[in-house]
């Protein structure tokens, strides 16, 4: 198998603060999912959508999927991608997510070139980034057996695998206004992204 290539969008969530499915969203006349896919093409051989809309993306050449493990949240979503793609690490990004960095994809393929790590994740203060970031295929069984006890928490499951963390003064020198974690959660959250960051798009 190889190392890299897949990378996943993940497009199955309840857009509940955003008030419309996220997977909708245009900037620019366009649907922001369709640039994403453009853009990740650059840099991976496999594209996959894990969507509970999959209607939404007939014709488009890529893997289109959906939750196994149904109603567990962005888990749900990062074990059916796992479970598609066909490379042993998988780049995550979650659909509403509007600035992909290749430059900082390269350099988190680089960081993990010589460990086996089952994730690449980013520190944020205290906090981690759970997308922009990689897992790998050799997860699976313990996302099952976590979502199996009841615990949804990405933050929890990785503090019980070999993590591979890239620290925020390493991240904000590719992205120093932390703009490649951006995530468009509510309408306010568009609006100002609209007006103030996708003239530049
Ligand atoms: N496949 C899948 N993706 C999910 C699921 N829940 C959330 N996601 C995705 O995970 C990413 C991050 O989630 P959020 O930004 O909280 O999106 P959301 O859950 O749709 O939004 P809220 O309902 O407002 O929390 C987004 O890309 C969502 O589409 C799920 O159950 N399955
Ligand atoms: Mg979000």
């Amino acid at each position: 198998m190889k190392r890299y290539g897949a990378a996943v969008i993940l497009a199955g969530g309840k857009s509940a603060r955003m008030g419309f499915d996220k997977q909708l969203i245009k900037i620019n006349e366009r649907r922001l999912m369709d640039s994403l896919i453009n853009k990740l093409r650059q840099e991976f051989h496999e594209i996959i959508i894990v969507t509970n809309k999959p209607e939404y993306y007939i014709g488009l050449s890529d893997k289109i999927t959906s939750d196994i493990i149904i109603g567990k949240g962005p888990l749900s979503g990062i074990h059916a991608g796992l479970m598609e793609a066909s490379s042993e690490l998988v780049y995550f990004i979650a659909c509403d997510m509007p600035n992909i960095n290749l430059e900082y994809i390269r350099y988190m393929k680089e960081s993990v070139r010589d460990t086996e790590p089952m994730a690449c994740i980013t520190r944020f203060g205290q906090w981690i980034e759970s997308f922009n970031a990689f897992y790998s295929k050799n997860m699976i069984s313990a996302i099952e057996e976590h979502l199996q006890n009841h615990n949804i928490s990405i933050n929890s499951l990785l503090s019980k695998v070999e993590v591979h963390y890239i620290s925020e003064s390493e991240a904000r020198s590719f992205s120093p206004s932390w703009d490649m974690f951006l995530n468009l959660n509510t309408k306010e959250d568009l609006n100002h992204f609209i007006n103030n960051i996708a003239n530049k798009y």
